[in-house]
C-alpha cells in the first residue's frame, strides 16, 4: 500500500483519468438534475416588452387630481394596438405591453372612476409600476453558464431566454458491489458475525445524488471466483464500478486480485488519509473503478472525496465544490500518520464567522456520525490537537 498518496495527489490521479461523457440534447423538462453543456444566451429582452406592474391604468406621469377619460384597454397577451392620446387613459392588466405614449401605471386602487373616466389621487411619476424591457435578462447575455447544475430555477430561466432544449452532459452509468461474507440485505434477521449491508445502499444513494445512473447494485462473497464474477458483470456496462469493501490487506480480501484479473490497471492504491487508507482506484478502458474501504464511514467519505468529484467532471461540472473555511467549534485530537476528514457540522455564528462542530464520535465504524454531517473538515496531520478557534479548510458534502 506505500507509499500513501496524498488526498491532493490520489485526487489529480482519478482527476487526468477522467473523460467527459457524450452530451445529450434534451427537452427541457427532461433537464432537471443535469449539468449543462453549452452556455445559454438571453435570445430576446426579458421581459421582451415593457409592462404593467399593477392593475390599473396606463397614463402619463403628472400630477393628483388630474381626470382622464378612459378610451382603451391593455390586457395580458392583448396590447391596446394604438398609442395613448395625451391626456387619455387606457385600463391595463398586470403583464400587459405598456402603451406608447403612456410612461406609467396608476394602480386601480389610487383612483376614483367614475362616468367613464379616472381622477388620479395622487402624484404619478414617470416608471411608476413599469417594468422595463430587459430588466430580468437582456437580450444576448449570458445567463446560464456551461457545467450548472440544474436546478427549477435555472430551467425556468432557461426557458424565459428563449430555449425548449438545453445540451447535457451525459449521464454517467454506476455500478456498486459489495464484497463481504458477513453481509445481510437491509431488513433480514442477522445470524452471529452478519451484518446489514449499509454501503450499498449508501454508496449507491451518494451516486443517485450526484447524478449518475445506478444500475446494478449487487453483493459477492469472499471468495476470488465469485469476486471476479461479480465485478466481471458490474464492468460489462458501468462508466464507473464502486467497490465496497476487500481492499485492505486481510487473507479474504479478494478485490484487488479479481480487478486485475479482470485487465483493471491499478493507478493507485493507499491514501494518508483517515478514514480511507486503503482506497483503490484503476481504470479499464476509460471506465474507472474505485475499491472503497468497507468501513461504513470510510466508504461514505472516500465516495465524497474522490468518487464525487469524478462523477461531476465526466457530466462536465466543476470536480470539485470549492473548499471554505470555517472556525472549529471544539478542539479536536490530530491523527499523527495522516490527514483526517471530520464530519462536522457548520454553523453561523452571531458573529458571522462559520463555525465547524465534529459530529460526535469519529471512529470509521460510527455510521451516525455521518447524520448531521454539513461537511468535511480536513485536518492535516500532526501531533496534539487542533484547538477550538483555528480557522480550517471544509468541504462541503
Ligand atoms: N492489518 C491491517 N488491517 C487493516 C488495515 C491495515 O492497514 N492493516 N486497514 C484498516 C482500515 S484503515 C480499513 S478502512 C479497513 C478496510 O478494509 P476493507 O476495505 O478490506 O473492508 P472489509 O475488511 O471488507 O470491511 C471493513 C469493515 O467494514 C464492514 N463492512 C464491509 N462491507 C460493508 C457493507 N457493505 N456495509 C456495512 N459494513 C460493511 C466490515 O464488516 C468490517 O467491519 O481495514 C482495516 N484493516
Ligand atoms: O482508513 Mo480506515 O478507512 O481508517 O478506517
Amino acid at each position: 500500500m506505500f507509499p500513501l498518496l496524498s488526498i491532493a495527489q490520489a485526487r489529480d490521479e482519478v482527476r487526468r483519468a477522467i473523460t467527459a461523457l457524450e452530451p445529450d440534447d434534451l427537452e427541457i423538462t427532461a433537464a432537471l438534475g443535469r449539468v449543462l453543456a453549452e452556455d445559454v444566451t438571453a435570445a430576446h429582452d426579458v421581459p421582451p416588452f415593457p409592462n404593467s406592474a399593477m392593475d390599473g391604468f396606463a397614463v402619463r406621469s403628472g400630477a393628483a387630481g388630474r381626470r382622464l377619460p378612459i378610451t382603451g384597454e391593455a390586457r395580458a397577451g392583448r396590447p391596446a394596438g394604438r398609442p395613448l392620446p395625451d391626456g387619455e387613459a387606457f385600463r391595463i392588466s398586470t403583464g400587459a405591453v405598456l402603451p406608447e405614449g403612456a410612461d406609467a401605471v396608476i394602480e386601480v386602487e389610487r383612483v376614483q372612476e367614475r362616468d367613464g373616466a379616472l381622477v388620479t389621487e395622487i402624484d404619478v411619476d414617470a416608471a411608476r409600476n413599469v417594468r422595463t424591457a430587459g430588466e430580468d435578462l437582456a437580450a444576448g447575455t449570458v445567463v446560464l453558464t456551461a457545467g450548472t447544475r440544474l436546478g427549477p430555477a435555472e430551467l425556468g430561466v432557461a426557458v424565459s431566454a428563449g430555449r425548449g432544449t438545453l445540451l447535457c452532459g451525459g449521464i454517467p452509468r454506476l455500478a456498486v458491489v459489495a464484497t463481504g461474507d458477513e453481509l445481510v440485505d437491509p431488513g433480514e434477521p442477522l445470524q452471529p458475525g452478519q451484518i446489514h449491508n449499509s454501503n450499498a445502499v449508501t454508496l449507491g444513494a451518494l451516486a443517485q445524488q450526484t447524478g449518475a445512473r445506478v444500475f446494478t447494485v449487487s453483493g459477492a462473497a469472499d471468495t476470488l471466483d465469485e469476486t471476479v464474477e461479480a465485478l466481471g458483470i458490474a464492468l460489462e456496462e458501468a462508466d464507473v464500478l464502486v467497490v465496497s469493501g476487500g481492499v485492505s490487506v486481510g487473507p479474504h480480501d479478494h478485490v484487488k486480485p479479481a480487478l486485475e484479473a479482470l485487465g483493471v490497471q491499478q493507478r493507485f492504491w493507499g491514501v494518508a488519509l483517515r478514514p480511507g487508507k486503503p482506497t483503490w482506484f484503476g481504470t479499464r478502458e476509460g471506465r474507472l473503478v474505485f475499491g472503497l474501504p468497507g468501513n461504513p464511514v470510510s466508504s461514505m467519505v472516500t465516495f465524497l472525496l474522490f468518487v464525487r468529484p469524478a462523477l461531476n467532471a465526466m457530466q462536465g461540472a466543476a470536480f470539485e465544490a470549492p473548499r471554505r473555511t470555517a472556525v472549529l467549534a471544539e478542539r479536536i485530537a490530530r491523527f499523527p500518520q495522516r490527514d483526517e476528514a471530520v464530519r462536522v457540522s457548520l454553523a453561523t455564528a452571531p458573529d458571522g464567522t462559520l463555525q465547524a462542530r465534529p459530529t460526535g464520535p469519529q471512529g470509521s465504524h460510527i455510521s451516525s456520525s455521518m447524520l448531521g454531517a454539513d461537511a468535511l473538515a480536513i485536518l492535516e496531520a500532526g501531533d496534539g490537537g487542533v484547538e477550538a478557534g483555528t480557522t480550517v479548510s471544509v468541504e462541503p458534502i
